[in-house]
C-alpha cells in the first residue's frame, strides 16, 4: 500500500510535477503552420497541447487508452437516498463484465481498454449521518488501490464509478469544500422524488453538521462523507499525475472524487479535462468553482465513465488533426 498515513498521502499531493512546457510549446509550434487559419480547431489545439504537457511528448500518442470503473457501498443509503436498492451495485458489475452496460459499448468505440474494480462490495462504507464513512485505513487502501491501477505505460485515462448512493457523498463533498448549503448540490441521482430529494438534503445537513471540525482538511472531507470508489479515483487522479497520464474526469461523483487534490493545490486537477458536464443538479456549479470547462454538454448522468469515454473520441480527433495535417509549405497553399 503506497500510503501508509494521511501525511504520507498528503505530501504525495502536495508534490505535484508541472508537466512539460517544451512539449506543449512543440504542439503549439507545429499547429501554428498546418494548414488551416490560426485557432480554427478552436479547442481541440489546446488538447492536443494538453495530451503533450502531461504525457511529456513532443508528439503525443493514444495507442493505452484506459477507463477504470471503481464499485463501492455506502452506508448512506439507509437513510433512503437512490431510487433504486444497494444490490443493483453488484448486479451492474455483473452487467459490466458480460459487456451489456452502457459504458461497454462507449469503451469499445473509443478504443479503451476497460477496467472495472470492485471495492469490499459486502462491507458498505459507514452511514455518515451517524459516524464516518471511512476510516484512515479504509480510506488509506481505496486510496492505494486507486492509485496503483494507474500505469506509467498508459497515455490517456478515464475514471468512472458505479456504486447505488453515491450521488449523496458527491454532494456532501462539494458542499463541505465549497460552501453554499447542501440543497445547492443535491440532485436527483438515478431520479429519486420529492421526498426522497428532501431525504438527501437532510442526510448531507446531518454529515455536514456531524462532521463539522474535520472539514477544514480535504482528504478528512473525502475519508468522512466519501466513499470506497470516489477515493480510488482520488487515488488514480493522483497517480495519473506522477506517472504522465493525462486524465479525463467524468459527471459530478468522479469530479466531486477528485476535488480534494485541487483544494490542496491550486495546480492539482490541471492534468485532468471535464469531459462533460452532467444533468445531475451541482456539476456545472463545481466545474465553475474549479474552473474546469467541459468538452461535452449532452444532458447526460448516468456515471460509469460514460461521459469520459465519449470525449476520447474528442481528444482522438483533436491528436488525429494535430498528427495527420499537412502544413502550407507541405501541401503547396498559400498562406496570405
Ligand atoms: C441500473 C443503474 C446503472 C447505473 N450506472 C451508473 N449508475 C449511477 O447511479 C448511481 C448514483 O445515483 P444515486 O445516488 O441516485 O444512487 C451510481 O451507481 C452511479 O454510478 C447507475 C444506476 C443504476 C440504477
Ligand atoms: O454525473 C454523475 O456522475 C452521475 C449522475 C447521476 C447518477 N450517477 C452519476
Amino acid at each position: 500500500m503506497p500510503f501508509k498515513s494521511l501525511e504520507e498521502l498528503r505530501s504525495s499531493c502536495l508534490d505535484l510535477p508541472s508537466g512539460s512546457d517544451a512539449s506543449a510549446k512543440a504542439v503549439a509550434a507545429r499547429q501554428a503552420i498546418l494548414t488551416k487559419p490560426q485557432g480554427s480547431l478552436g479547442r481541440l489545439e489546446e488538447i492536443a497541447a494538453w495530451l503533450a504537457r502531461w504525457q511529456g511528448r513532443d508528439m503525443p500518442r493514444l495507442e493505452q487508452v484506459k477507463v477504470f470503473v471503481f464499485a463501492g457501498n455506502h452506508g448512506v443509503t439507509a437513510q433512503g437516498v437512490s431510487a433504486f436498492p444497494p444490490e443493483v451495485t453488484v448486479q451492474m458489475v455483473a452487467n459490466f463484465a458480460g459487456g451489456g452496460a452502457a459504458i461497454n459499448q462507449l469503451a469499445r468505440i473509443a478504443g479503451a481498454q476497460l477496467a472495472v474494480i470492485p471495492l469490499d462490495l459486502e462491507h458498505p462504507t459507514g452511514d455518515f449521518t451517524t459516524g464516518t464513512a471511512m476510516d484512515d485505513d479504509a480510506f488509506l487502501a481505496a486510496v492505494s488501490t486507486g492509485y496503483h491501477a494507474v500505469t506509467e505505460d498508459t497515455d490517456l485515462v478515464c475514471f468512472g464509478e458505479m456504486g447505488i448512493g453515491n450521488t449523496t457523498p458527491a454532494a456532501a463533498i462539494s458542499a463541505a469544500l465549497f460552501g453554499g448549503g447542501a440543497e445547492k448540490w443535491t440532485g436527483r441521482g438515478t431520479g429519486v422524488d420529492d421526498s426522497g430529494l428532501r431525504r438527501k438534503i437532510a442526510a448531507i445537513e446531518a454529515g455536514l453538521s456531524r462532521h463539522a471540525a474535520a472539514l477544514s482538511d480535504p482528504l478528512r472531507v473525502a475519508a468522512s462523507l466519501g466513499g470506497r470508489e470516489l477515493a480510488a479515483i482520488l487515488g488514480g487522479v493522483l497517480a495519473a499525475r506522477h506517472r504522465n497520464v493525462p486524465v479525463l474526469l467524468d459527471g459530478f461523483v468522479c469530479t466531486a472524487a477528485a476535488a480534494p487534490l485541487a483544494e490542496l493545490h491550486a495546480e492539482g486537477l490541471a492534468h485532468t479535462l471535464a469531459a462533460h458536464v452532467s444533468a445531475e443538479a451541482g456539476h456545472r456549479s463545481l466545474l465553475e468553482a474549479l474552473g474546469l470547462a467541459p468538452l461535452l454538454d449532452l444532458g447526460m448522468r448516468l456515471g460509469e465513465g460514460s461521459g469520459a469515454c465519449l470525449a476520447v473520441n474528442v481528444v482522438r480527433s483533436a491528436l488525429e488533426c494535430h498528427a495527420g495535417m499537412a502544413s502550407f509549405a507541405e501541401a503547396g497553399v498559400s498562406q496570405e
